[in-house]
């Protein structure tokens, strides 16, 4: 039985609890419910807050787990990174008042705002920038204004709760963060079949399905355009000048490479949806 932690709450709850429905697991019916088994798919999900699953996992008390990059890192733990999922993206930065920094150096002796004590202690250590850390629980952005720290470093998405605060990104970034999927090692039965589950959600999310009639002879051309996965599936039309032909294409390039094929001579071009998907 494979036990899998599952983010309870935060940005990364809900898309993840969808992403197993969607993977044909048994999920929670409300909030309350910590625990939820799944014995057709030999699976027990275990909902936890994302910033301790890292540590569940990493002990070994768990198997597998969804969190962020940028959690998994901050605590510290000896679990694995498996794959990268296809939600919760953010980058990790430095932010100031405006113009009063520009670069890292700038740090040296000024107090940074942090939820995230791990990661941006081992980051300044590395980069040789001594800065004392003030730890908060969340809303750091607020930490300047209120005169608890000079400058903040925290999970940036959009950036308008930096913007908000009259706060502006300076410095490297820190980290590139996205969720993920961790495991306790590198070998824990059950986890391909789980994680093959869940490509296969990313996989129907991104791509479609385009079917169109091309004349024969321009079959090569048009593979340079839409190449697939693999190969596109070629299948004879009654008039023998014509093929049909089925490819997937990423879902954001659909409409470009319909213009392209239909420039290159292909008609009734006919895009559907991937409902469920194994890679
Ligand atoms: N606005 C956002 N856009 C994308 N990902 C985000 C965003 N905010 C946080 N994350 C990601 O979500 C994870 C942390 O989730 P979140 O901040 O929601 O949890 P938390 O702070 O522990 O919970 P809470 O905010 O409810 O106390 C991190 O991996 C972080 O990178
Ligand atoms: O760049 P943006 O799109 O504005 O998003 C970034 C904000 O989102 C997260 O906050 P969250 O809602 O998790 O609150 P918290 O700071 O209390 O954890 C993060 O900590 C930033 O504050
Ligand atoms: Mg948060």
């Amino acid at each position: 039985m494979l036990r899998i932690a599952v983010p309870n709450k935060g940005s990364l709850s809900d898309i993840a609890i969808q992403t197993l429905t969607e993977a044909g697991y048994a999920t929670r019916r409300d909030t309350r419910e910590l625990i939820v088994p799944d014995p057709r798919n030999d699976v027990e999900f275990f909902y936890l807050r994302p910033r301790d699953i890292a540590t569940y996992v990493g002990s070994g008390a768990l198997d597998v787990g969804i969190t962020g990059r940028d959690l998994l890192l901050d605590s510290g733990s000896p679990a694995l990174e498996v794959a990268a999922l296809d939600f919760g993206e953010s980058t990790f930065r430095f932010a100031g008042p405006s113009g009063r920094f520009s670069a890292l150096e700038d740090l040296a002796g000024v107090r940074v705002a942090t939820s995230y004590p791990g990661l941006v202690g081992s980051f300044l250590e590395r980069a040789g920038v001594a800065a004392p850390i003030v730890k908060l629980d969340g809303a750091v952005e607020s930490a300047v204004r209120l005169g608890v720290a000079d400058a903040v470093a925290d999970v940036v998405s959009t950036g308008s709760t930096l913007r908000k605060q009259g706060l502006e990104i300076f410095g490297p970034v820190i980290l590139d963060s996205t969720a993920v999927l961790i495991a306790a090692r590198d070998e824990v039965p059950g986890l391909p079949t789980f994680e093959r589950r869940l490509q296969g959600v990313m996989v129907a999310r991104q791509y479609v399905l385009m079917d169109y009639d091309l004349p024969t002879g321009l079959l090569e051309q048009a593979e340079a355009i839409a190449p697939g996965f693999e190969s596109p599936t070629v299948s004879p039309l009654r008039d023998r000048d014509w093929v049909a032909v089925r490819v997937m294409v990423p879902r954001l390039e659909t409409n470009a490479i319909m213009d392209a094929l239909y420039d290159l001579g292909a008609r009734a071009i006919l895009v559907s949806p991937i409902h469920a998907a194994r890679i």
